[in-house]
């Protein structure tokens, strides 16, 4: 009981610290959206000097731009997009060609891609060899055509049309950063076998840095330049990797057990990673910190088609958030953007990488989220599905629809749902090598459908005038107010579950003190008692020796004289004339007078009325000292002892 009172008041205790904890955060919360508020008021007081386009509410919606490394001018973000909304709805789909490697290098391998720089042609020649093997197998090797929406021939850097890192960034990264500052959300994957090179594209090497890179130094660029503008610009990056369809945070610390996140889906977020570290940054610097970190945390292995493969698929993401105040309307605007940069794992055959054990797990279960991907893909790409989008169907059949893209098979297609199929602008980077035909030939044909995929992307925008602002302000006042009298009632009422508890415990604890002390002070007084009972027992004992003695003589003396009376002793005459003094009448002492004749005159002498009474008086007193004795023997628990007649004394 005492334990169980414990625990409850140290768990009221706890609850009482975290539920204060959770409200003082989300206080803290509140208070800081406020101070924000506030500081835009101030940014916007700052400013005053400034030009300002006075915006035009009503066209916020979804006509903004954003300032671009391409445009030297500062672009308020209430004029109208920069980026084309032409081909907004589909997926951009190009493809890159890596140069030879050491393996291919030292298999003296022959390219078989060629390019076509002016119609983005890609081809795919059939390999040497496949003339004389397609004459003995049924597999057949000729000559495949595609095209993308851009080629890029990074084989060999002699060719006038090598695409390096710099041209893959400039051809769509800055576009996609157009769209970013646009307010739309983007995604930029790449896709191909192991070893194509799509860690290579998207996160490069230091001497040659990809697409995530680049995308996020652009970014920063594109800020600085704006500094003097009315935007406040706040940026925030995450990284996470899906491992073995597991979901792990890349910026906390890799620990011993390992800590998979949940994967959650509300109706303003979509689906999202929950507890994923989402860290504020100001800096490209700060950027290149958690990518190192996010890098170091990936699981990567050595396999015999890549000497450094991604076993998972890598989602970077950064966040960015615009916010403008306009003085003159006294009026907010909000835009938000989300960028995922996707390095997904490699497409391979087991018998290719001669993968055993954990990294044929690991192969199993890449190629069964690749290929979910692509029965995404290919649902996305369905005319009949486009058409009945386009048509837009009632609610009930465009769901039933949308429920055949199976997004929830594995956990990638499921996180890159809205990237997808969504509100997104998304595009695909298909690596491929310059050997393989078959892979290549496989990358090339998933590559042509994506290109058939539309997404709906739209501009993530909140105008807030000046009244809704206040309104909003007013309610978020009430709300913190409401909270903190919540909290502090919650904070009452637990602190007096917890003092109640704690109370009880203590008055728990008075109690079996006292209790132990009372019978601590009991065992003391009893002892004292049968000390001095033991003592009381011992002096009487004695006297209750002599008692008995006494009572023995006097039983023995009243046997005695009760036999006297019965048998009285008859003196001859003589001795009695001798003895008796008749004129004195009195019975002399020393003679046996005392039990007389019955049958003699002298008996008339003896008197029996008064040695009635004496026996009477020594009965009563027989009595008396039974009684006594018996009392005795009850209070001090003496051995009984036995009278004459077998009766308990
Ligand atoms: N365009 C390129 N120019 C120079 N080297 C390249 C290029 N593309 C890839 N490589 C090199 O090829 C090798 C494999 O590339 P990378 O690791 O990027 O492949 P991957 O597709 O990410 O493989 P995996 O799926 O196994 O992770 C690396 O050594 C990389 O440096």
């Amino acid at each position: 009981m005492f334990a169980s009172l414990r625990l409850r008041s140290e768990a009221a205790l706890e609850d009482t610290c975290s539920a204060f904890l959770a409200s003082t955060a989300l206080l803290q919360l509140l208070l800081l959206f406020l101070a924000d508020a506030a500081d835009s008021d101030l940014d916007a007081d700052e400013m005053t000097d400034r030009s300002l386009t006075t915006p035009d509410l009503q066209n916020y919606q979804s006509t903004a731009s954003a300032p671009s490394l391409r445009s030297n001018r500062g672009v308020e973000i209430m004029d109208r997009p920069r980026s084309s909304d032409g081909d907004a709805g589909n997926v951009k789909v190009v493809v890159r060609v890596r140069k030879f490697i050491k393996r291919d290098i030292e298999k003296q391998s022959k390219c078989i891609v060629r390019m076509v720089p002016e119609t983005q042609e890609t081809k795919l020649l059939p390999p040497e060899f496949a003339v004389e093997d397609s004459k003995n197998s049924r597999k057949t090797y000729e000559e495949k055509s595609f095209t993308f929406d851009k080629s890029f021939w990074s084989h060999n850097e002699e060719d006038p049309h090598f695409s390096g890192q710099a041209d893959v960034y400039g051809s769509f990264g800055e576009e996609f950063l157009d769209h970013n500052f646009d307010g739309y959300h983007t995604c930029i994957f790449a896709y191909g076998q192991t070893g194509s090179g799509k860690s290579y594209t998207m996160m490069g090497t230091p001497d040659e840095p990809g697409l995530i890179p680049r995308t996020c130094s652009g970014l920063f660029e594109r800020i600085e330049m704006e500094q003097n503008s009315a935007i406040t610009y706040k940026v925030h990056v995450s990284y996470f990797e899906i491992y073995n369809e597991h979901v792990k945070d890349l910026l906390t610390p890799k620990s011993n057990s390992p800590n998979y996140l949940k994967i959650r889906e509300s109706k303003s977020d979509g689906v999202y990673v929950q507890n994923l570290t989402d860290e504020p940054v100001r800096n490209y610097e700060d950027i290149v910190r958690l990518m190192k970190v996010g890098d170091m945390n990936r699981t990567t292995a050595s396999t015999k088609m890549n000497d450094t493969s991604s076993r998972s698929h890598a989602v970077f993401t950064l966040t960015l958030k615009q916010i403008q105040h306009d003085l003159s309307s006294d009026s907010t605007i909000e835009r938000l953007a989300r960028m995922r940069l996707v390095d997904l794992a490699g497409s391979e055959r087991a018998g290719r990488t001669e993968a055993t054990g954990q990294r044929l797990r690991e192969g199993s279960n890449i190629n069964q989220s690749l290929s979910t991907l692509g029965r995404v893909i290919a649902a996305l790409s369905d005319p009949k599905r486009q058409a009945a989008s386009r048509r837009s169907m009632p609610q009930n059949q465009s769901r039933r629809r949308a429920e055949m893209v199976p997004y929830r098979d594995s956990v990638l297609t499921w996180l890159l749902k809205d990237s997808l199929g969504g509100n997104s602008k998304t595009a695909m980077v298909a690596c491929i090598s310059p050997t393989d035909y078959e892979e290549t030939l496989s990358t090339l044909r998933y590559a042509d459908q994506a290109k058939r995929i539309r997404t709906k992307a739209h501009v993530n925008q909140d105008a807030v005038s000046a009244a809704e602002r206040d309104a909003k302000i007013m309610e978020m006042q009430e709300t913190i107010k409401n909270l903190q009298m919540s909290v502090n009632a919650a904070t009452v009422r637990k602190r007096d579950e917890a003092d109640r508890a704690r109370d009880e415990l203590e008055d728990y604890q008075r109690q079996v003190t006292k209790m132990q002390r009372a019978m601590e002070e009991s065992r003391a007084v009893s002892e004292v008692k049968i000390r001095a009972l033991t003592m009381e027992v011992d002096e009487l004992r004695p006297a209750n020796v002599a008692l008995q003695v006494e009572i023995e003589s006097l039983r023995r003396h009243l046997a005695l004289a009760v036999g006297e009376l019965k048998n009285p002793i008859v003196l001859p005459r003589e001795l009695q004339t001798e003895n008796y003094d008749a004129t004195d009448d009195e019975y002399e002492e020393g003679s046996d007078s005392g039990v007389g004749d019955s049958g003699s005159d002298d008996e008339g002498d003896f008197d029996h009325g008064a040695f009635q009474d004496d026996m009477d008086e020594l009965m009563k007193d027989l009595d008396l000292f039974k009684k006594k004795m018996k009392d005795d023997k009850q209070r001090w628990a003496m051995p009984a002892f036995q009278g004459e007649d077998g009766e308990t004394a």
